[in-house]
């Protein structure tokens, strides 16, 4: 498909994603489009969660706000991992202070209801608000679209929400493993098509959100999660050489730190780090891989001082160094991040000389 989108200004991210040396370090930050911003709190009095979502001048107005106000190397679509989930058929409710509630969770006895056929279709919203952002972009920075790993959203649809423990879903891979496989294919399945389609509609940069993996170990994470990783990676690849796109692949599996080595050879082409990691031995374990590592400053580190601040990131880029490495928090922002700490993070990792 061809859409004819302004030229690129800013190919920081997409240099360092490819191993090349860009001007200045890029940054981003996770979660950007949303919460923490004024201008977004007033933007939800008039509307409500999903309809920002399903509304493509609302989303695309959304994903611009934190480009307005900061000089950030990219743009990440607004819309949320939950929207597959509510493709297949669930109710998804975003309750105020409590977050994402299914109030009729996944069983062993209702799983086949899911309705995957048609699923990424009645999801095209998202893709018209990625087209529609791209030219409102007008080439300022490139735009990331994203999705939910397998596992993650198996969990969200299991537990119904959020979850301490997350032991409904666990008990699901302890206690029917053959049931989880047959879960995880179907949103693999789709996940893939999903992101093909954002893909075709401008996605320049894809993440994939596998943000429950620190609930899981290594064992459970080679048998329930890298094969449906890989395979997404693997057709997400077939698809861009067929079609001759270069989009940049990003893995976060939050908390996967017991196996870095294997998520590298998933064939992603960036690693994102939470800030538990130490970038030092992120480093020394994937020396050889050829892989460019996201993160890892910890989201509340934005309450420091400002002089802080700038020692933490500033010691953060020593200890990565400036190969291979895009700047980001090591997990989404907070609510309550004060502004103009994020300002601060972002001139301290600009002001870094290459
Ligand atoms: C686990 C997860 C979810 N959603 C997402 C994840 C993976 C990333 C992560 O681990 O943080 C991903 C997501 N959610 C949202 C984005 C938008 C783009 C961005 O700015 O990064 C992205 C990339 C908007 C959102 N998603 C949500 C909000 C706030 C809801 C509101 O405005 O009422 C926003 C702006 C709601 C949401 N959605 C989800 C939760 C747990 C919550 C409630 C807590 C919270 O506020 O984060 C599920």
């Amino acid at each position: 498909m061809t859409h004819d989108f302004p030229p690129l200004k800013n190919d920081r991210i997409l240099k360092a994603a490819k191993g090349e040396k860009p001007d200045k370090l890029p940054v981003w930050i996770m979660r950007q489009a949303g919460r923490y911003l004024p201008e977004f709190m007033e933007f939800r009095k008039q509307h409500s969660f999903f309809e920002i979502c399903q509304t493509p001048a609302l989303a695309c107005e959304v994903t611009l706000m934190p480009i307005r106000r900061y000089d950030l190397d990219a743009s990440i679509i607004f819309s949320d991992i939950l929207v597959i989930p509510q493709a297949l058929g669930m109710t998804v409710e975003m309750k105020a202070g409590v977050g994402p509630v299914l109030p009729e969770p996944l069983t062993l006895e209702n799983m086949d209801s899911l309705k995957k056929e048609g699923a990424v279709s009645r999801l095209k919203y998202v893709g018209e608000a990625i087209t529609l952002t791209r030219h409102r972009l007008d080439g300022k920075v490139p735009l990331f679209g994203f999705s939910g790993a397998p596992w993650t959203l198996m969990g969200y649809m299991i537990e119904g929400g959020g979850s301490k423990t997350l032991s409904k879903a666990k008990k699901w891979l302890y206690a029917h493993p053959n049931e989880s496989h047959r879960l995880l294919s179907l949103l693999t399945d789709v996940i893939i098509d999903y992101l093909i389609m954002q893909i075709e509609a401008g996605a320049q940069l894809i993440q994939v959100f596998d943000s429950s993996a620190e609930y899981l170990n290594k064992r459970l994470y080679e048998i329930f999660c890298l094969p449906y990783l890989k395979k997404i990676a693997q057709a997400l690849k077939i698809h861009l050489k067929e079609s001759n796109q270069d989009v940049i692949l990003v893995l976060f599996a939050k908390g996967a730190h017991f196996c870095l080595e294997e998520q590298a050879d998933l064939g992603y082409d960036v690693l994102g780090i939470d800030w538990t990691v130490e970038p030092k031995l992120v480093r020394s374990v994937l020396k050889n891989k050829n892989i460019t590592i996201q993160g890892n400053l910890d989201p509340c580190a934005l309450y420091a001082p400002k002089e802080e601040i700038v020692k933490m990131v500033t010691n953060m880029i020593d200890q990565f160094g400036t190969e291979r490495y895009i700047v980001n928090l090591g997990h989404g922002i907070y609510p309550d991040a004060p502004i103009d700490a994020v300002q601060t993070f972002i001139d301290a990792v600009h002001s870094v000389k290459l």
